[in-house]
């Protein structure tokens, strides 16, 4: 469903993404493994159309999405959660993901309050928050929910624009073992038809949910393949897991 074909992208004479190709089928879980500044997030910016690309194309479902806006991504059912809180504090969690499943199905009214009567906009908003475990914190203003809260409501924003395509940045960054072990369990109870792309370093987290690992370094895809594969590979090793090996 998603056709991502020598994608580069280069600051300036920095080349930060180089020829970058790889295909999701629908429903697939793929995970996006690399060293730190490999350019996992350049990706991702270019995926949802924050930076513009200096080659290549990126096609959704055969259509190609490379001139669209971020918002005309979206509404083809691109979403994003992001790795930092990115969040209106002084709104409740309800109020947090009417907001996004209102803008997502065109629905974002003048005086908001028709927004929440809106039955198309509530159930995706009690959607979402049972996907991501906070149906009993609704009615919670962000501002006091725990980190980890605030990480599950990254994602559930995201969801409640009822994605085709979700991307995950870090979506455990920060977060502790128990959290890291709820979101294993989010992960594996989203709607199968759902496509996944994850930026992870949770190793036991990647290993887990992947059906297939990327491996970017220095912006190039070297490897691809099922975690098995990946776990396998010297190149891989060598670049990355190196360290989570000796710390395992
Ligand atoms: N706007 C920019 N202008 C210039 N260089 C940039 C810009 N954005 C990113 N870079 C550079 O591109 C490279 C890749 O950055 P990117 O953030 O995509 O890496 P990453 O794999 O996500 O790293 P991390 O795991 O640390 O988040 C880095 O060297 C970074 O300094």
């Amino acid at each position: 469903m998603l056709d991502v074909h020598n994608l580069s992208k280069a600051f300036g004479g920095i080349q930060v993404t180089r020829n970058v190709s790889f295909k999701l089928a629908k429903g697939e879980r793929r995970v996006i493994l690399g060293p730190n500044g490999a350019g996992k997030t350049t990706l991702f910016n270019l995926l949802v159309g924050e930076l513009t690309p200096s080659g290549g194309d990126i096609l959704i479902d055969g259509v190609s999405v490379s001139g669209l806006s971020v918002s005309q991504r979206s509404r083809m059912g691109l979403s994003r959660s992001y790795q930092k809180n990115n969040l209106f504090e002084d709104l409740t969690v309800r109020e947090n993901l009417t907001l996004a499943a209102a803008a997502a199905q065109g629905k974002i009214a003048w005086l908001v309050k028709d927004s929440f009567r809106d039955r198309g906009v509530k159930e995706a908003v009690e959607e979402a928050a049972e996907l991501v475990s906070l149906t009993d914190l609704l009615d919670t203003p962000v501002k006091a929910a725990s980190y980890g809260n605030r990480r599950q409501l990254e994602v559930g924003i995201a969801l409640a624009t009822r994605p085709k395509l979700l991307l995950m940045d870090e979506p455990t960054s920060g977060v502790g073992p128990s959290m890291i072990e709820g979101f294993h369990r989010l992960l594996k109870s989203l709607p199968e038809d759902l496509t996944v792309l994850i930026i992870e370093h949770d190793m036991d987290l990647a290993f887990d949910v992947a059906d297939r690992i990327t491996v970017l370094n220095f912006g190039e895809v070297v490897f691809e393949g099922t975690p098995e594969e990946t776990r396998g590979n010297k190149v891989v090793r060598d670049i990355y897991l190196g360290d989570w090996q000796e710390n395992a």
